[in-house]
């Protein structure tokens, strides 16, 4: 863990280490997720193939006519996945907050496999819900397929960290993640060649669902803000070679609020004569087992501290949240 403004965590060397030495990394991310759950995570192992041929896939489709992109569009607003057009979501609304919606669109997909014997109809309609795949560019699907495969093993490497860094076994989290729910979201936040609208931002502050969220940032872009312990924005920096991860809702739920889901935001750019200010992110969205009930970690709890939240549900938890951010079409 290197000792800078934005801590970098080295997965490789955590996977390789002994467990005294695991423990002590396993601290220093306990101290980061207490703090702001906010990190970068290097040695990930992820081949730059994969990451690149679905970014470039990614903005092929968003630079293709808005008819086109249509064809691909979630059926109903409510629906999670396909492409979500403008003015289709308010982050904000997840927190209660009002406002007008996010200067975005966004390309969604979730599972690439129903278990076998999953049969609940919520579960079915919403996050087993098909992908509305794009008619182009040729070898999205296999380019998307690839890097959701990829996030989705980078994920459980990092609860395996998580894990150590509550100070239980390695493997306490495995059976709560091994159907996971989790949804993959190229975001493209187009050029802004008119001032927003009042409280109108790229991405209105709100903090992420599920257990943990895998951010790739455009290389060099800036915008991502995360509200600090000490009640203030600070922009968090894409890191080359790294991506940002950071934790969701129910980290804080099963940690009894130990851990902090961090409200962060997307601002709107600067307006810059001439130059383009679109940025585009991934956003693997990391989500235990659609039934797995989170409920307090009884060693996360101090000797006479009580639980401060009752128990959800993985699947319908994630759902209400997705809901109330849509805006009606
Ligand atoms: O685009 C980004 O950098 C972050 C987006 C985000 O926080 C989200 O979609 O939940
Ligand atoms: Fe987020």
């Amino acid at each position: 863990m290197r000792d800078s403004a934005f801590p970098i965590f080295d997965l490789s060397r955590f996977e390789a280490a002994e467990m005294a030495e695991k423990a002590r990394l396993g601290a220093a991310v306990d101290a980061i997720c207490r703090s702001t759950g906010f990190l970068a995570v290097g040695g990930h192992g992820v081949p730059q193939e994969v990451i690149d041929r679905a970014w470039f896939a990614a903005r092929d489709f968003f630079d293709l006519p808005a008819e086109r992109k249509q064809k691909a569009r979630a059926p109903y607003p409510g629906y999670p996945y396909g492409y979500l057009g403008p003015n289709s979501e308010a982050l904000a609304q997840s927190k209660g907050e009002d406002t007008p919606p996010d200067l975005k669109e966004s390309f969604n997909g979730g599972p690439l496999e129903v278990p076998d014997g999953l049969d609940d109809p919520e579960a079915l309609a919403f996050c087993y819900a098909p992908t509305i795949w794009p008619e182009a560019p040729a070898g999205f699907r296999n380019a998307w397929e690839a890097y959701y495969r990829a996030m989705e093993d980078l994920a459980a490497r990092i609860m395996r960290v998580f894990a150590v860094a509550l100070k239980l076994d390695e493997d306490f989290f495995t059976p709560t993640i091994d159907k996971p729910i989790s949804a993959l979201r190229a975001l493209n936040y187009p050029h802004q060649p008119v001032p927003p609208m009042p409280g109108q931002l790229r991405a209105g502050a709100h903090t992420d669902y599920g257990s943990l969220t895998i951010l790739l940032p455009q290389a060099g872009s800036g915008g991502l803000e995360i509200f600090t312990p000490e009640k203030a924005w600070r922009p968090v920096p894409p890191i080359p070679g790294a991506f940002v991860i950071n934790i969701g809702d129910l980290m804080a739920l099963w940690t009894n609020d130990r851990w902090v889901s961090t409200l962060h935001r997307v601002v709107n750019p600067e307006p810059a004569a001439g130059v383009s200010t679109r940025r585009q992110s991934f956003a693997f969205f990391h989500q235990p087992n659609w039934h797995q009930e989170i409920a307090c970690i009884p060693s996360c709890l101090a000797p006479g501290e009580q639980p401060k939240h009752a128990p959800v549900r993985s699947g319908p938890y994630l759902m209400g949240k997705f809901r109330s951010t849509v805006k009606a079409a």
